[in-house]
C-alpha cells in the first residue's frame, strides 16, 4: 500500500490553547478533528508542505514550526506517514478557509471531540508538558507512616526536588495531621509542588492542584469533574475512558510486580507500552518502580514514574528522591 507523507500544524497560544479544524463532508473522516495540514508533494520538505496547507486552509503565513512528533498510521484505505509541528507564531487572524469550523481548546478538551486516532497521542504530549516537572510522582499515604514522621519525610522529598504528589487519604486522618495539612498545602504550592487529592467524599477544601480518581470513581463519573483530575488505571480502557473525561494524567499500574500489591499481575513493558501508543492522556509508570528500572518505563513511552513505597519510608526520603531524579534524567 502506498504511504502518504503528510504535514500537520499544532497552533498552540500563549494561553496554551490549540487550533483544531473539522474536517468538511467530501473528504475522508467528515465530522472529525484535526489539526489543519494536509498531504506533501512530490519533491515537497515536509516544512514547505506545512506552510502552504496553513496558508491554503486557514490563511496564516507561519513563523519557524518546532518538529512535534512523527507518526505512521495504517487508514483502511491508506497509511499516512504523518509530521506533526508545533507552530506558535504566525501572521493573520486564522479561519476556516474551505468553510470549516475551526475551534481554539485547551489540550485537555481536544480527547473530548472525536478525533483522529493518530492524533491522540499528540494530545498526550501536549498535556504531559502542562504536568508539573520533573515528572516523578509521589503518591503520599500518610497511614503508611507514623504520623510525627509523615510531613518531615514529605518536606525531605520536596527539598531534594519531588514536584508532584498524589495525596493519599484512605481512612481518617489523625487530627493533627489533618489541622496542619492547609498550611503545609500552601507552602509546598508555592514552591512550585503539584498535589492531586485521593480522598473520599466529601473532600476538604484544600489548596491543592486537582483531584486524583480510583479507575472504579472514573467507570462511575456521569460527567468529568469540575477541578483538573488524574486517575489511576489498570488497562488501556480506562486510559481511553479518562481521556474522554478531560483527564490531566494517567498512573498505569502495576508496570512491575510489586510487594503492596502482590496477587496483581505485572502488566510487564511490552503491554505497558502497547497501552500506552495509542493513549491521549500522559501516562505515568507506577508498580515496583526502582531507579534501576526507570530506564524501561521511559524506554516503555512513559511521560513519568510513579512510587509508593519507595521514598517516604526509605531511611533517607531525600536520598532517595535524587535516586529516582537521577535515573530518570539520566534516560532523557
Ligand atoms: N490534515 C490532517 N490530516 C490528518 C491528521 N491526522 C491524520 O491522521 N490525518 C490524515 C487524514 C488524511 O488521510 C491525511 C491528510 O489528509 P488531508 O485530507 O488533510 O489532505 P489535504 O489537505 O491535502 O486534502 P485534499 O487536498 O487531498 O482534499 O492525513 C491531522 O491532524 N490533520
Ligand atoms: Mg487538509
Amino acid at each position: 500500500m502506498a504511504v502518504v507523507p503528510v504535514a500537520t500544524g499544532v497552533l498552540q497560544r500563549d494561553d496554551g490553547r490549540v487550533l483544531v479544524s473539522l474536517r468538511p463532508e467530501g473528504k475522508p473522516w467528515p465530522g472529525f478533528w484535526e489539526f489543519p495540514g494536509g498531504k506533501i508533494e512530490p519533491g515537497e520538505t515536509a516544512e514547505a508542505a506545512l506552510r502552504r496547507e496553513l496558508e491554503e486552509e486557514i490563511g496564516v503565513q507561519i513563523g519557524p514550526p518546532e518538529t512535534f512528533l512523527r507518526r505512521d498510521h495504517p487508514y483502511p484505505e491508506r497509511t499516512v506517514a504523518l509530521h506533526f509541528f508545533r507552530v506558535r507564531s504566525w501572521q493573520g487572524e486564522p479561519y476556516g478557509r474551505e468553510g470549516q469550523q475551526i475551534r481554539w481548546v485547551y489540550p485537555w478538551e481536544i480527547a473530548a471531540l472525536d478525533c483522529l486516532a493518530p492524533n491522540l497521542p499528540v494530545v498526550a504530549k501536549l498535556l504531559a508538558e502542562e504536568l508539573p516537572q520533573p515528572p516523578l510522582w509521589l503518591i503520599a499515604d500518610p497511614a503508611r507512616l507514623p504520623t510525627s514522621r509523615f510531613l518531615p519525610a514529605l518536606q525531605s522529598a520536596i527539598a531534594a526536588g519531588l514536584r508532584a504528589v498524589v495525596l493519599r487519604i484512605k481512612e481518617t486522618m489523625p487530627a493533627e495531621l489533618a489541622v496542619a495539612m492547609p498550611g503545609f498545602l500552601e507552602q509546598a504550592r508555592d514552591r512550585g509542588v503539584g498535589f492531586f487529592l485521593n480522598h473520599p467524599e466529601p473532600a476538604p477544601d484544600w489548596p491543592v492542584s486537582g483531584q486524583h480518581w480510583t479507575e472504579a470513581r472514573l467507570q462511575a463519573a456521569t460527567g468529568k469533574p469540575s477541578q483538573p483530575f488524574g486517575v489511576s488505571c489498570h488497562g488501556g480502557g480506562c486510559l481511553a475512558r479518562a481521556a474522554r473525561l478531560q483527564a490531566r494524567y494517567a498512573f498505569l499500574s502495576p508496570l512491575f510486580a510489586t510487594q503492596t500489591h502482590p496477587d496483581a499481575s505485572a502488566l510487564g513493558v511490552e503491554r505497558f507500552a502497547e497501552m500506552i501508543a495509542p493513549a491521549a492522556v500522559p501516562v505515568i509508570a507506577l508498580g515496583g518502580m526502582t531507579p534501576e528500572r526507570v530506564a524501561a518505563a521511559r524506554a516503555a513511552g512513559a511521560s513519568g514514574i510513579a512510587v509508593l513505597s519507595g521514598i517516604l519510608e526509605a531511611e533517607d526520603p531525600a536520598s532517595a528522591t535524587r535516586a529516582f531524579l537521577d535515573a530518570w534524567n539520566t534516560h532523557a
